[in-house]
């Protein structure tokens, strides 16, 4: 014989109820806002957490909140310049980006990895428009001196100017294209490529591109997905909350480096700039957007301005 299941006494199936209930006010507060998401090329190496991301977007938009999605990619066009033979070169992070490997960027962010994000959103149920920063002239990119660390300082004290080549940032965005995907019940997926004002194709860091379109869309958040739990201090643990001046001491003290500062000067960028909260997050965790926004507990760390 076998007992009849009780689901009012089930305490997983409890749990879950909770879970959505705790979701609530979340949901009620950031109905019809926008959430920028900036997915990084590291994250899209593993199927199963494309899988899981795709899912949370999907969600996103069918609970009434507008995911905008602006994608990476460096990893996979390193490896497509490498088997074209050409080298990689960085300055300040960014890619020494002559013509033709901007033609490679081009092809690689706004050609193969663009559509492969909206193939994942449609398996996962949702609409997709794959667009880069030029479609409706959406992103007009200035070229970006880049200035070599000081080691690098010339004899005469002056820090030598590196020529990047193609190498642009927003210089204005124009958010009528995202607005009317958006308003038509789809998902805008964008590659972080735009167009110069001299009709140049100029490769912009995907960090940078989110961070302007969040601020120029005024966007409710922006979540960053790194390879890191968030940001961390000098014993490793996690610092959940930050505001510009925190990240100035940060900086000055040595605790981040590397990757990181240009990514929390996107977060100050952002939140400077429009954008209430910037998330950075680790990318590896499964549904790690979803843990932060519908949770109490949240995960990563919230950029506030001051
Ligand atoms: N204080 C810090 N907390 C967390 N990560 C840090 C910190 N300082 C430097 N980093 C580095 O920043 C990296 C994230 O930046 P980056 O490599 O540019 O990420 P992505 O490729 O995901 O855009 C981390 O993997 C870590 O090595
Ligand atoms: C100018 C510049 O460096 N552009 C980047 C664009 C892709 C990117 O930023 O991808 P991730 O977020 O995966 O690193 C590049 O060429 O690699």
């Amino acid at each position: 014989m076998t007992t009849p299941h009780d689901p009012a006494h089930d305490p997983a199936l409890l749990a879950k109820a909770e879970t959505l209930i705790e979701a609530l006010p979340y949901l009620q507060r950031y109905e019809g806002r926008t959430f920028v998401v900036k997915y990084g090329g590291h994250a899209m190496g593993d199927p199963e957490l494309a899988r899981d991301f795709a899912e949370d977007i999907v969600l996103l938009k069918a609970v009434g909140i507008n995911p905008v999605v602006v994608h990476g990619g460096g990893p996979q066009i390193g490896r497509m310049l490498k088997a074209l033979g050409i080298e990689s070169r960085f300055v300040d992070g960014l890619r020494v980006t002559d013509k033709q490997t901007a033609e490679v960027a081009e092809m690689v962010l706004a050609g193969a990895i663009n559509k492969e994000l909206v193939g994942w959103i449609a398996r996962a149920g949702g609409k997709a428009i794959g667009i880069s920063g030029k479609d409706g002239g959406m992103v007009i990119a200035r070229k970006v001196q880049a200035k070599k660390p000081p080691k690098a300082i010339e004899d005469d004290g002056e820090p030598l100017v590196v020529d990047l080549g193609f190498v642009g940032e927003p210089d204005r965005i124009d958010t009528s294209v995202i607005d009317t995907i958006c308003a038509a019940g789809m998902i805008p997926i964008i590659a972080p490529i735009g167009v110069g004002d001299d009709g140049e194709t100029y490769n912009i860091n995907a960090d940078t591109m989110a961070g302007s379109i969040a601020a120029a869309l005024g966007a409710a958040r922006l979540f960053l997905l790194t390879d890191v739990p968030g940001v961390l201090d000098k014993d490793k643990q996690l610092l959940t909350n930050l505001t510009p001046g925190d990240i100035a001491r940060l900086a000055q003290d040595g605790t981040i480096s590397g990757g990181m500062i240009p990514k929390l000067e996107t977060c100050v960028h952002a939140v400077e700039a429009g954008c209430e909260a910037a998330v950075v997050l680790d990318g590896r965790v499964p549904h790690a957007m979803l843990l932060e926004f519908f949770t109490s507990k949240g995960a990563g760390t919230l950029i506030r301005a001051d």
